[in-house]
């Protein structure tokens, strides 16, 4: 059952009026279990952003995102942790980005920034806290990159995306981000680099779900491991860092 918890309440995603419905399995994350992607809808990305605002409206001024991710970046292995700095939003190109549309002044300005869109003080603490856990030959800071999915890449459009500068590539984040930048929430997102991505037509490696949900499932204790130690840090210093 797909429910979203805030403190000790927890809310049915059923109960919540147009809220979406988790379509894809194996995703459960620390405030919300069961996420949204392009795919589930119909590609807007208003939909599957919608939590970010309801997290806005509830008060909450930090959001931790993180995914699995593919990885074009030949210095990234399987298991590693990168620190998202930025995003790429393969979609927004062709405009698919969540804020298109009219614009809902409740939330944040017409023509929201992005150039600070992961913030730089808690990708800091990340690296302090994973050098202080021991973390430290798994841990890396790159640029994640968002594709509508549900397939995964051909060859020439990993090799594409590396060139582009994309270390990472995924089916999430980017939107939630997008989203939750406009209501100016802070924004961490770390992906777990799941799959390496195809880039030589002699491999026979071949990007699938169950590696991915292998890989989350070697890395969950340690994840789980940096993310609270992060989040009692920032609680412990009153949400400023
Ligand atoms: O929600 P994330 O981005 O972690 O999940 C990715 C995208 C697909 O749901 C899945 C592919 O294996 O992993
Ligand atoms: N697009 C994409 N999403 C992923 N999620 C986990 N691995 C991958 C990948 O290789 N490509």
């Amino acid at each position: 059952m797909d429910v979203f918890l805030l403190n000790d309440v927890c809310l049915k995603y059923a109960d919540i009026p147009n809220f979406p419905r988790s379509t894809v399995h194996g995703h459960p994350c620390v405030c919300m279990q069961g996420r949204f992607h392009l795919v589930t809808t119909c590609a807007c990305g208003f939909q599957i952003t919608l939590p970010m605002r309801v997290f806005k409206l509830l008060g909450v001024e930090t959001v931790f995102l993180t995914n699995a991710a593919g990885g074009p970046q030949p210095g990234l292995q399987v298991g590693d942790v990168m620190v998202i700095k930025d995003h790429i939003n393969m979609p927004g190109f062709a405009g698919n980005n969540p804020l298109a549309g009219p614009n809902d002044e409740r939330f944040g300005v017409r023509f929201p920034c992005m150039s600070d869109a992961y913030d730089r003080e808690l990708r800091q603490l990340a690296l302090d806290v994973a050098a202080e856990l021991g973390y430290c030959e798994f841990m890396q800071e790159g640029v994640y990159c968002v594709l509508g999915g549900p397939s995964f890449e051909t060859i020439a459009e990993c090799r594409m995306l590396h060139s582009l500068g994309a270390d990472a590539v995924g089916m999430s984040t980017a939107h939630e981000v997008i989203v939750a930048r406009h209501a100016g929430m802070r924004c961490f997102a770390l992906s777990l680099i799941s799959n390496r991505a195809v880039m030589d037509y002699d491999s026979q490696e071949k990007a699938n779900h169950e590696e991915v949900l292998e890989t989350g499932r070697q890395r969950a204790e340690q994840l789980e491991k940096l993310v609270s130690t992060m989040v009692a840090r920032l609680e412990r210093n009153n949400n400023s860092f």
